[in-house]
């Protein structure tokens, strides 16, 4: 089936007002949503939402009705995007990623890894998380500041995906892991890459929608505690995840567009996490708070 990609043109600042409402209607949801600069001199955007097909429809008729009040005038135009073989693309296109003291890479660069790095092999597969998404990439710049700053005896990786935070944390401390994902196939997917990159004792998988299983009382609590999945969840976990957590503990959450990241501080400082830092990559920010 083929891939569609909707789209609205106009200045910068109207495209990123077009982009606010894109996220706020689809936040939830697995579409990807994008600006893009077309031309610089003239001041040329696009903001576009990307869908399959067979969803184009209902995703076309809720966007008229959320642009309809104050962007009425810019029209939704129509892509229809050629049918690729996305992975094998992503890997030719997948340079390793630095981040930190981390190096993520696929197997076809094992030779670049530089002496004194902490290499993660990590081929582009069924599971997100190769190193090149920002939340991915904020989340092993912080764990590498946090890891300088705080003793930690054990680490919770919440929402797993490929499992490159689980082993970079296991990789950079040397303790217990517990590795857990709403979605088992990157459950499977993990263990498998932490084997790839020698993992072999010291870390657990669990396959649980949020904290819904009892590996978090087995593992836990937790001294450090990562979790790269989506603003909305978060929030609604927080009083869970804060429980999990050990006092003095850190918590590292991504997944937050920048202009979600009110809503999200204000549910953990409910809780009464302490901010330390906040950082940016690529429109997505990735958030450091201690209890
Ligand atoms: C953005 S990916 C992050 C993957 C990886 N940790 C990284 O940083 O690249 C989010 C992952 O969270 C998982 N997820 C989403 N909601 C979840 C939930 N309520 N409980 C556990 N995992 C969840 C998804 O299946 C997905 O693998």
């Amino acid at each position: 089936m083929s891939e569609i990609r909707l789209f609205v043109t106009s200045s910068e600042k109207q495209v990123e007002a077009v982009l606010d409402v894109m996220s706020t209607i689809f936040e939830d949801e697995d579409f990807a949503i994008a600006t893009m600069e077309i031309d610089e001199k003239r001041d040329v955007w696009e903001a576009s939402v990307y869908m399959m097909a067979d969803e184009e429809e209902s995703v076309r008729v809720r966007l008229v009705e959320a642009l309809a009040a104050d962007f009425s005038h810019l029209p939704i135009e129509r892509e229809v995007l050629p049918d690729i073989d996305w992975i094998a693309k992503s890997l030719e296109g997948l340079a390793p990623v630095r981040a930190g003291r981390f190096v993520i890479h696929g197997s076809h660069d094992r030779e670049k890894v530089r002496t004194g790095e902490i290499a993660i092999e990590i081929d582009a597969g069924q599971a997100f998380g190769t190193g090149h998404h920002g939340t991915t990439a904020g989340c092993l710049e912080v764990l590498a500041s946090v890891a300088h700053t705080r003793p930690v005896r054990n680490v919770l990786d919440l929402g797993t995906g490929s499992g490159v935070l689980a082993i970079a944390a296991w990789k950079l401390l040397h303790v217990p892991v517990l590795a857990t994902d709403i979605d088992a196939i990157a459950t499977r997917v993990a263990s498998e890459n932490a084997r790839r990159n020698g993992v072999v004792t010291g870390m657990t998988f669990a396959t649980a929608p949020g904290f819904h299983s009892t590996a978090f009382s087995a593992n836990g609590p937790f001294d450090l505690i990562i979790a790269n999945i989506l603003a909305r969840p978060l929030m609604k976990m927080a009083p869970q995840l804060v429980a999990n957590l050990t006092p003095g503990g850190s918590v590292i959450l991504s997944g937050i567009l920048a202009e979600q990241r009110w809503k999200v501080l204000a549910a953990y400082n409910g809780q009464r996490l302490k901010h330390e830092r906040t950082i940016w990559r690529n429109g997505w920010v990735t958030i450091h708070l201690t209890k």
